[in-house]
């Protein structure tokens, strides 16, 4: 069986008015790209700030290669890539100079980090603006640089919210890339998207989020994904509306 490199047990956050994550199970194993879809305000991004730390939860467990969340060292962060959120990047520093700093932080040792970082600067097709200070970057660029800076080390785990959001079709198409070669080398990665077309292309698996809870798979090799995935969201709708309908008076 694959190596686990992520999973969550009940996962819950509740925020007020009942919205949040409710009971998650997932699994992100070795070698596999798992997608989350679902529509806006499903849940996504909050799974992710929880599973990264960001966010603290009510209940449940995550465990990050073989830690507990609440366990897991410096090594074991080292070992993560992730962008969930803004691209975090010092708008002073130019792009080379933000990866350069975003090694260091994960504990790069310094002879590798030049290498590192032009790899990296290639790989987004960022550079022409090694030298750019991120500020004047325009949106595009400046997610190209947030994905950089999250797959550069190797990591062992990929957390991506939406990473192809501002993109333009070549940068989508190098996120793809990107993305199946950390796959294809052993990382587990994350990743939601709203793009059901785009997900189906790279993911082994895609599970659907809807009102916080996970209510199934998608097939990533079937037809009609978006009719799968809609009937898949109205049937938990309807099942929902049924268990808060008061009983009818005899
Ligand atoms: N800090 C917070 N306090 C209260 N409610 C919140 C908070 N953060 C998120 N929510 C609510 O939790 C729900 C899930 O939000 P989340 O951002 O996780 O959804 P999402 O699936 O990522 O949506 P989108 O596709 O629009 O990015 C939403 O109803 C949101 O308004």
């Amino acid at each position: 069986m694959s190596e686990l490199r992520l999973q969550t047990r009940n996962l819950t956050r509740a925020f007020p008015g009942g919205a949040g994550v409710h009971g998650v199970d997932l699994d992100v194993t070795a070698g596999q790209i798992h997608a989350l879809v679902g529509l806006n305000g499903a849940g996504k991004t909050t799974l992710m700030r929880l599973l990264l730390g960001m966010l603290r939860p009510d209940s449940g467990a995550v465990r990050l290669g073989g830690c507990a969340l609440g366990e897991a060292g410096a090594a074991t962060w080292a070992r993560v890539g992730h962008l969930v959120g803004h691209p975090l990047a010092y708008p002073e520093l130019d792009a080379e100079s933000n990866l350069t700093v975003a090694a260091r932080m994960r504990g790069v040792p310094r002879p590798r980090i030049p290498a590192m970082v032009a790899r990296a600067l290639a790989e987004l097709d960022l550079e022409q603006y090694a030298r750019v200070r991120t500020r004047v970057l325009s949106s595009g660029n400046r997610q190209r640089l947030g994905v950089a800076g999250a797959l550069q080390h190797d990591p062992d785990l990929v957390v991506l919210d939406e990473p192809t959001n501002a993109l333009d079709p070549a940068g989508v198409l190098l996120v793809r890339e990107a993305l199946l070669r950390r796959a294809h080398a052993g990382a587990g990665v994350l990743v939601s998207s709203h793009h059901l077309d785009e997900v189906a292309r790279i993911a082994h698996r895609i599970t659907v989020v809807n009102r916080g809870r996970t209510i199934g798979t998608l097939d990533p090799e079937g037809v009609e994904i978006e009719r799968a995935f809609f009937a898949l969201v109205h049937a938990d709708d309807e099942r929902r509306k049924g268990c808060t309908q008061p009983s009818r008076p005899r």
